[in-house]
C-alpha cells in the first residue's frame, strides 16, 4: 500500500486528526481533501496539512494511493459510487464511519471488495469540525479494522501497521460483529443521552430550575447528547435494527430495576449498584494491550490563562521531559483536560509528585 498521495473526503474531527497524524509521519506525502465547506479546506491548507486550498471535484482523487472517507456514514456510502469509475485498480479506499455493515453491503454491490478496508477509530468526542481535530485522539485508542473477504492479506497487514504507526491499537473484526458491539457500547449510550436530555427538558418547570442546577451526573450522562445531529442520524439509520433490538432489551432491563425499586430490598439494591461499580471500575484497570507503553497523566484545567506554560515550567525546572502535551476533549473526563505524555514511567511518577505539590488534580487511567 503506497502512501505517496492520500485523499480525504470529509475533514472534520476524525478526518482532520488522521490527516494531521499522517502529515506528521509522512511529511513528503501529498495529502489532498474535499469537504462540505470551503472554510474547512482553507483552514487545513493554512495549517499545512493539505496541498489544495479549495474544494475538489471527485476526479481529482484519481491518482490517490489511499482514500479516507471521513464524512457522515451515508455520505461516505454515496462517495463509493462516485469514486468507483475514477480510482486506479491499486487504490485502497477506507472509511472511519461508526457503522460498518451498510458500507460493506455497498462495497459488495459495487464490486469494490478488493479495494476496500473498513476502519473505525474508537475515539473522538462530541465536538465537530477540524478546529477540534487532534492527532492525540488516535493514541492508545482501539482502531477497528473490517477488511472484506477479498482484501489481500498483505493490504490488511499494511493497514494494521499504519494504524500502529498512529499509536492506535488495531483490532480486526467482521462488520456484523462490529455493529453489534458498537450498538451496545456507543450507539445505545448515545440514544440514552439524547432521550435523557430531551426528557429533563420536557419535565422542567417554567423557571428552568433543572437546567440551572444541572451538574455532575446529568452533565456526564448527557455529554454526548451534544454530538453532531447529522452524524448521529446517519449512524442511527445505518445500524437501526441492532439499536432497536438493544433498546428493547435495555427497556426490559431498566424496568427490572424499577421493579427492584418498587419492592425495595436494601441488600438487593446495594448488590446491584456494587456490580455496576465493579464493572465500571474494571474499564480503567491497567494492562490493556499497548497500555503499558504509554506513560501519561491527565490534569483538570480551568480557564486560567498561562496554566499550561506554568505546568511546562514546573516540569522543565525539575528536568522532567515531556514527550507530548495537549488538550483532550473526550470520553473520560468533563472539559478541558490536559494530557501529558512522558518518555518513561519514572518521569511520569516524578511529574505526578511535582504537580500534586502544586495543587494540580491528576488523573491516571
Ligand atoms: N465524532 C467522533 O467522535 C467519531 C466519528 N466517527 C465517524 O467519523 C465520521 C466523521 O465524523 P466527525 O469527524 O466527527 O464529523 P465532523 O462533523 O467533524 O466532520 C465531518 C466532515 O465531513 C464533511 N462532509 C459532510 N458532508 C459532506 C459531503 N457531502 N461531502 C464531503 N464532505 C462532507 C464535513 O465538511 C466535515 O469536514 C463519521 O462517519 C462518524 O461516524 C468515528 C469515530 C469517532
Ligand atoms: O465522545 C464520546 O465519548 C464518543 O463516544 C465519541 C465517539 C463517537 C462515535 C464513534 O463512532 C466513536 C466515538
Amino acid at each position: 500500500m503506497k502512501l505517496d498521495k492520500i485523499g480525504f473526503i470529509g475533514l472534520g474531527l476524525i478526518g482532520g486528526s488522521i490527516a494531521m497524524k499522517l502529515k506528521e509521519l509522512h511529511p513528503n506525502a501529498q495529502i489532498i481533501a474535499t469537504a462540505h465547506s470551503q472554510s474547512t479546506i482553507e483552514t487545513a491548507h493554512k495549517m499545512g496539512i493539505i496541498e489544495n486550498d479549495s474544494l475538489l471535484s471527485i476526479d481529482r482523487f484519481a491518482s490517490c494511493d489511499l482514500i479516507f472517507l471521513c464524512a457522515p456514514v451515508e455520505k461516505n456510502i454515496e462517495y463509493l459510487t462516485k469514486l468507483k469509475p475514477v480510482i486506479q485498480p491499486d487504490c485502497i479506499i477506507t472509511d472511519v464511519g461508526s457503522t460498518k455493515a451498510t458500507i460493506h453491503e455497498k462495497v459488495n454491490e459495487l464490486g469494490l471488495n478488493r479495494q476496500f478496508i473498513g476502519g473505525h477509530p474508537m475515539t473522538g468526542s462530541e465536538k465537530t469540525g477540524i478546529a477540534y481535530a487532534n492527532p492525540l485522539f488516535l493514541e492508545n485508542a482501539y482502531y477497528i479494522i473490517t477488511p472484506t473477504e477479498q482484501t489481500a492479506p498483505v493490504h490488511v497487514q499494511q493497514y494494521v501497521e499504519m494504524v500502529r504507526s498512529f499509536g492506535s491499537i488495531p483490532l480486526v473484526l467482521d462488520s456484523q460483529k462490529h455493529d453489534r458491539a458498537t450498538a451496545a457500547i456507543s450507539h445505545l449510550p448515545h440514544m440514552i443521552a439524547f432521550s435523557l436530555a430531551n426528557f429533563v427538558e420536557s419535565i422542567d418547570d417554567d423557571d428552568e430550575i433543572m437546567r440551572t442546577i444541572a451538574a455532575g451526573s446529568f452533565r456526564d450522562m448527557t455529554r454526548v447528547a451534544a454530538s453532531s445531529p447529522a452524524m448521529w442520524e446517519s449512524i442511527a439509520s445505518t445500524n437501526r435494527s441492532q439499536i432497536i433490538r438493544l433498546m428493547d432489551e435495555y427497556i426490559a432491563f431498566f424496568n427490572d430495576l424499577k421493579e427492584k425499586m418498587v419492592h425495595y430490598d436494601a441488600k438487593e439494591i446495594t448488590d446491584y449498584f456494587e456490580n455496576a461499580k465493579n464493572y465500571r471500575d474494571s474499564l480503567n484497570l491497567p494492562g490493556k494491550p499497548g497500555k503499558s507503553m504509554v506513560h501519561e497523566i491527565f490534569l483538570d484545567l480551568n480557564d486560567e490563562a498561562g496554566k499550561i506554560a506554568n505546568i511546562a515550567t514546573i516540569l522543565a525546572y525539575h528536568q522532567v521531559n515531556i514527550k507530548n502535551i495537549g488538550i483532550i476533549h473526550n470520553r473520560e473526563f468533563e472539559e478541558g483536560v490536559l494530557r501529558i505524555e512522558f518518555y518513561e514511567e519514572q518521569a511520569k511518577e516524578r511529574a505526578i509528585l511535582l504537580l500534586k505539590g502544586h495543587n494540580f488534580v491528576i488523573h491516571v487511567r
